[in-house]
Order: structure tokens, then sequence, then C-alpha cells
């Protein structure tokens, strides 16, 4: 696989950027700060460490939001997350919510997908009732991997204001977690979406991070076609397609609502 890693000195660039990023997107709205979802994943706890080191801990508030198919690890790790960056956080269980959905739609019962897209969406509505009235922006925790594949819930955890680490692979995630102090333990969990029981990123998408990170890398964000990408990471054909056919199909999800052009 191609070697995404960044240099040490790449890595402060890659943190000061981002960090002026935040900075500028709550400057620029005029907002007292910043909320997000902690879910004791990666991409949430390096968004929560690069917004408190861009706004300071009192302008970062931290929203832990279990369902019942939430792992209590997952959950006690937001916590500390939230407790070691002395951040304000609270702890509200979302289940109720979802369970009041399928009170007036109980034809969504048992869906699993729906339902637990359903739980993404109930979150990114609790961020945005905490960021309505606290003047804060909601920040968004998706990666480029993510992005790409679309391996989000529309309007759910896709429902933000920005996007901080939005322009890096998962695997530059992780490297860039550490380098800004994120302990190892959390750095290298593996990541699960967390909307159903026993759900992970790579089981569902069918494929590693690894292998996913050097395909965008080369063939969607790079310049190689298909058969240049199988013949330099030597994967199969089909995985190469699979991931464009996945990158094309969530095309929707990376733009605002179309309405039809203007009539001339
Ligand atoms: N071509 C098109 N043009 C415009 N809209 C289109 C469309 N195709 C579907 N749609 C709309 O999009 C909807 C489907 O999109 P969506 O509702 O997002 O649902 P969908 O993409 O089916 O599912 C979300 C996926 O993201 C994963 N996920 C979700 C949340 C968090 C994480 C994580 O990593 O933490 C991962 C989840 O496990 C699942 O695999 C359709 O019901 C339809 O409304
Ligand atoms: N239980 C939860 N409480 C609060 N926010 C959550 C919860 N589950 C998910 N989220 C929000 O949804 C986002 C998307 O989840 P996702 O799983 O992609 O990221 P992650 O959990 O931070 O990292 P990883 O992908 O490695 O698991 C999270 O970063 C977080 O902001
Ligand atoms: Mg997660």
């Amino acid at each position: 696989m191609l070697d995404l890693r960044f240099s040490d000195a790449e890595l402060d660039q890659r943190r000061d950027h981002i960090l002026a990023f935040i900075q500028d997107r709550v400057d620029a709205a005029g907002a007292d700060g910043a909320v997000l979802g902690l879910s004791g994943g990666i991409d949430s706890t390096l968004t929560a460490f690069l917004a408190v080191e861009a706004l300071g801990a009192e302008h970062v508030h931290g929203l832990v939001l279990p369902a019942t198919v939430s792992s209590e690890g997952n959950m006690s790790d937001a916590e500390r997350v939230a407790q070691d960056l002395e951040i304000s956080y609270d702890v509200i269980e979302i289940e109720p919510l979802v369970d009041s959905l399928l009170e007036v739609y109980p034809g969504a019962e048992g869906d699993r997908e729906a339902v637990g897209n359903a739980r993404a969406r109930v979150r990114g509505v609790m961020n945005y009732l905490v960021a309505n009235h606290e003047n804060r922006l909601v920040l968004g925790t998706g990666n480029r991997s993510e992005a790409a594949v679309g391996y989000f819930t529309k309007y759910g955890d896709g429902a933000v204001d920005c996007h901080p680490i939005g322009t890096l692979y998962k695997g530059q995630v992780r490297q860039l977690a550490r380098h800004v102090g994120v302990p190892e333990e959390l750095a290298a969990k593996t990541a699960t979406a967390e909307l159903w029981a026993d759900q992970t990123d790579e089981d569902e998408l069918g494929l590693s991070y690894e292998v996913l990170d050097s395909i965008l890398a080369t063939h969607i964000d790079g310049p190689l076609s298909v058969g240049a990408t199988c013949r330099l990471l030597e994967v199969d054909v089909e995985t190469v397609e699979r991931v464009r056919t996945l990158y094309e199909q969530s095309e929707h999800k990376r733009h605002v609502p179309p309405a039809p052009d203007p009539l001339e």
C-alpha cells in the first residue's frame, strides 16, 4: 500500500492549518465556540483535541450521546476525553428519542439501517439544540476516507457546520492524533459507527482503511487509472471499481441538495 504518513514537519503544518481553520470558522460566524459529539472514537477525539487547542477549553462543549447499542467502553472513553480536556459536557441518553420516532412510525421498527441512521440524526438534532442555545458552531468529525465513500449518515453525523479533519485519510487521522497527544489506546481503536450492535466500519465497507486510503489517494483523489492503481497497489480490479462506485453513488451526500435549473 502507499505510505501516506506525514513527516514531522508536515504534521505540525497540518495541525496549525486545522487550528487556524477552526478559529476562522468560529470567528466568521460570530459564534462563542463549538459543540461536538463525543463517541470515544478517534475522529471525535482528535477533533476535540484540536478544538480545545484552537479555541480554549471553555469554548468547547462535548455531547456524549449513548444509545442502547453503544458500548460502555466507548462511552466511558468519551467522558474521559471530555474530562482530560477539561471541557464542559453532557451525557444524554438518546434511545427514548429514537423510540418516540418509532412510536409514531412503527413501520420502521426492526429496520436496522433506518433506525441506525435515525440514531445518527437524533444526535444531529441534539448538537444543533445546544449550538442554537449557546451560540456555537457544530464541529463535524468526518475524515476524507468516510466522506469519499459516503460512509456517514446524510443529515446525521453529516449535519455539521464545518469539517476540521475532512481532508485527512483515516490513517492520517490516527497519526495526527498521536502527534497532538491523544492516548495510544484511543488512537489505535477499531473504528465503529455504533449504529447497531457489533458494527465496524471495515466489516461493513468490506475493505480495510489501509486499502481504502491508498485507493482514494491514487485513483479517486489522484490521477491513476483503475489499471495503474491495481498494478501499483497490487489490489484486484473489483476492489478499485467498488471504491469508485461507492464514490460515485455518494456524490449526492457531498453537495447542497439541487433544485431545477431556472427556466430561460
Ligand atoms: N442519487 C441520490 N441523489 C439524492 N439523494 C439520494 C440519492 N441516493 C440516495 N439518496 C438519499 O440518501 C439516503 C441514503 O443516505 P443515508 O440516509 O445517509 O443512508 P445510507 O447511505 O444508506 O447509510 C449510511 C451509511 O453510513 C454509515 N455510517 C453512518 C453514520 C456514521 C458512520 C460512522 O462511520 O460513524 C457511518 C452507516 O453504517 C451506513 O453504511 C436515501 O434514503 C435518499 O434519501
Ligand atoms: N454515542 C455518541 N455520542 C456522541 N456522539 C456520537 C456518538 N456516536 C457517534 N457520534 C458522533 O458521530 C461521529 C461519527 O462517528 P464515527 O464513528 O465516524 O467517528 P468516531 O467514533 O469519532 O471515530 P471512529 O470512526 O474511529 O469510530 C462521531 O465522531 C461523533 O461526533
Ligand atoms: Mg465511532
